[in-house]
Formats: structure tokens, sequence, C-alpha cells
């Protein structure tokens, strides 16, 4: 299992991600991602899933039409670790088709 990050490489792994933010209160990361349709977004939660299940780590998220906001975290760490940090790029990289 991955290690949690430490506060530097927290700090190192925000900075080079696209849009997500820190949790209040929790050690996760969390960001809403817009598109056009609900196709679109659905097209994106099907390719992260896929992603996902690879990574063995899953993202706690939710969709409402064109709108799919996800909280990453590692629960198996009780916070964030590497995991995470390649999840989000994944997901930022789909979002981007
Ligand atoms: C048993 C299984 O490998 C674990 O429960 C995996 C599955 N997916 C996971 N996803 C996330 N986000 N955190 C985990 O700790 C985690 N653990």
């Amino acid at each position: 299992m991955a290690d949690r990050l430490g506060a530097t490489e927290r700090e190192a792994a925000l900075s080079e991600l696209d849009g997500w933010e820190p949790v209040e209160g929790r050690d996760a990361i969390a960001k809403s991602f817009r598109f056009k349709t609900f196709n679109e977004a659905f097209g994106f939660m099907a390719r992260v899933a896929l992603r996902a299940e690879k990574l063995n780590h899953h993202p706690e998220w939710s969709n409402v039409y064109n709108r799919v906001d996800v909280t990453l975290s590692t629960h198996d760490a009780g916070g964030l670790t590497e995991l995470d940090v390649k999840l989000a790029k994944s997901m930022d990289a789909y979002a981007k088709g």
C-alpha cells in the first residue's frame, strides 16, 4: 500500500495538479469537472472507471447531468498518497479529451 504524503510532498503534488483543492477537515483533494453534455460526462466516467480498476484505486464521485464531483483519498492509508495524484492526473488528461 502507498504511504501517506508528507506536508512537503502534498504541497508539491497540489501544485502539479490543475484545479484540485484540499478538502476541509480531511486529508483528501476534490475537483468539480464540467462537460458540455451528460454524454461527455458519462464518457469521462467510463474512461476513469477503467483506469481506476487498473490502478486498484477508486474515486468517490457523483454525477448530475454534465457535472462530475470527485473526491480522492486513499482509504487504506487514511489520507492522500501518490495513487491519488496519479488518478487525479489521469482524470485531468481524460477531461481535456
Ligand atoms: C482491497 C482493495 O485493494 C482496496 O480496498 C483498495 C480499492 N480501492 C481503493 N480506492 C481508494 N480510493 N482507496 C483505497 O484505499 C482503496 N483500496
